[in-house]
C-alpha cells in the first residue's frame, strides 16, 4: 500500500472547515440516553455519533454493550437529527449487523487490531464497502502491525480508510490511562500523509481535565480529527465514567481549541524559518559530534575494563548520572521525561560500544 491523495476523499467530501469531530457516549445504554445525546450534538462541531453496541471489557462482569438492539436506537438519532453514526465491529457478524442497520462509519477496536486472523476476517466480511472503516492502533506501540491492519482492509478493496490514536498500554503507571507516544503517530503520517488521523483524547487521558491538551497537541501535530466520549451525564455513565465530557465541555473545547495550518506561504515567516532551521542543523550537528565523543570515552573505558576483567554495567555509577542529569534537566527546562529517555538511549549505546569490546 502506497500513500495517495485519494487517501483522504472521505474525508474532504464532509467539506468541513474544522477538525472531523466524533462524538457520543462510550456505550448506548438506553434509547432515551442515545436520542438525547444525539439531539444535543447535532448543533455541535460533531459530524458523526459515535456509541460502543458491543464493548470489549479488559475484566468479566463489567458491561458489555447492549448488543444489536442499540443499532436501532443509533438509526433513529440519525433519522431525526441527521447526524452520521460511528459503532466498533470485533467480528464478522458484527459487520453484518452493523452494515444491515446503515452504520456509516465503522471503527475497529485496539484488542482487535492487535491479532491479524480477526483483522482478516473483518476485511473479508466489509470486502468492497465504501463505507469509512477507521483502524485504532493495537494496545502495544507496534506501527507495523496498525498499518498491517490497514493494508488488510486496502487489499479486501476497502478504500475509505482512516487511523485512530488511542494511546498504548504500558505496565508502568502514568498520567495517561493509555500512553500517547506520539511518535508513533508521527512516523505513521511520515509514510502515510493522506490518510486521515484521528485522536480519541478519552481513550489516552482516562479522565477529563487533560482531555482539552491531548487535543491542541493533536491538532498541532497535524491530525485531521477527534474522537471525543460525550455522555448528558458522564458521572453516571455505565462504562469509562470518568472520561467522558458533557456536551457543553465539547463545544468549550472546540472554541478554545487554535486550529494551525500546517504551512504558510509568508514570505516573512518562510525567512524566519529558514534562519532558525538553519541554526538548528548546527546544533543538530553538534549533537551528534559530542555523542560520538562520550562513545569514544566510553570504548576507553571498555578497553580498562577489559584488562581488569570487569563488568561493563556499573548500576551504582548510572543511576548517579541518571538523578544529577534529571536535576539538571530541569534547571534548564528539559521534562524528566525526556532526560531519562534520552540518558537510558545513550546508556545503551554505550554498553554495545563496550560489548564490541570486551567481547573481541
Ligand atoms: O562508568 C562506567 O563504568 C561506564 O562504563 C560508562 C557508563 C556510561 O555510559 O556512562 C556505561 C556503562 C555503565 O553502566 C555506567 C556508565
Amino acid at each position: 500500500m502506497e500513500n495517495k491523495k485519494e487517501l483522504r476523499n472521505w474525508l474532504d467530501a464532509f467539506g468541513l472547515d474544522h477538525p472531523l469531530v466524533i462524538a457520543g457516549p462510550c456505550s448506548a445504554e438506553t434509547e432515551e440516553q442515545v436520542l438525547k445525546i444525539a439531539h444535543q450534538l447535532k448543533d455541535t462541531d460533531a459530524t458523526v455519533l459515535r456509541a460502543g453496541i458491543w464493548k470489549p471489557r479488559t475484566r468479566p462482569g463489567n458491561f458489555e454493550g447492549v448488543g444489536a438492539l442499540g443499532l436501532k436506537w443509533l438509526q433513529k438519532a440519525k433519522e431525526e437529527t441527521g447526524m452520521l453514526t460511528t459503532t466498533e465491529v470485533a467480528n464478522p457478524h458484527h459487520v453484518e449487523l452493523a452494515l444491515k442497520h446503515d452504520v456509516d462509519i465503522l471503527w475497529i477496536g485496539a484488542r482487535t487490531t492487535v491479532s491479524p486472523f480477526i483483522i482478516q476476517e473483518i476485511a473479508d466480511a466489509l470486502k468492497g464497502t465504501d463505507k469509512p472503516v477507521l483502524i485504532k492502533n493495537p494496545v502495544n506501540p507496534d506501527l507495523a502491525l496498525w498499518l498491517g491492519a490497514v493494508e488488510r482492509m486496502y487489499t479486501a478493496d476497502i478504500k475509505n480508510l482512516g487511523v485512530i490514536h488511542r494511546g498504548f498500554s504500558s505496565y508502568e503507571k502514568s498520567k495517561y490511562r493509555n500512553n500517547p507516544e506520539w511518535q508513533i503517530a508521527i512516523e505513521l503520517q511520515n509514510k502515510f500523509p493522506d490518510l486521515p488521523l484521528i485522536l480519541d483524547p478519552s481513550h489516552i487521558a482516562g479522565r477529563r481535565d487533560i482531555i482539552f491538551d491531548l487535543c491542541q497537541t493533536a491538532l498541532d501535530l497535524n491530525f485531521d480529527g477527534l474522537m471525543v466520549e460525550t455522555h448528558w451525564d458522564p458521572d453516571n455513565a455505565w462504562s469509562d465514567a470518568k472520561q467522558q465530557i458533557t456536551p457543553e465541555t465539547l463545544v468549550q473545547i472546540m472554541k478554545d481549541l487554535k486550529i494551525r495550518k500546517e504551512v504558510s506561504e509568508s514570505e516573512d515567516y518562510q525567512n524566519k524559518l529558514q534562519n532558525l532551521r538553519a541554526k538548528i542543523d548546527i546544533a543538530d550537528n553538534q549533537l551528534i559530534e559530542l555523542l560520538a565523543k562520550r562513545m569514544k570515552i566510553s570504548e576507553d573505558i571498555g578497553h580498562v575494563k577489559k584488562s581488569q576483567n570487569v563488568a561493563i554495567l556499573q548500576t551504582k555509577r548510572w543511576n548517579e548520572i541518571l538523578g544529577k542529569m534529571v536535576l539538571e534537566g530541569e534547571q534548564v527546562g528539559l521534562s524528566e521525561e525526556f532526560v531519562l529517555k534520552l540518558f537510558k538511549a545513550v546508556h545503551q549505546e554505550s554498553i554495545n560500544h563496550q560489548q564490541t569490546i570486551l567481547d573481541n
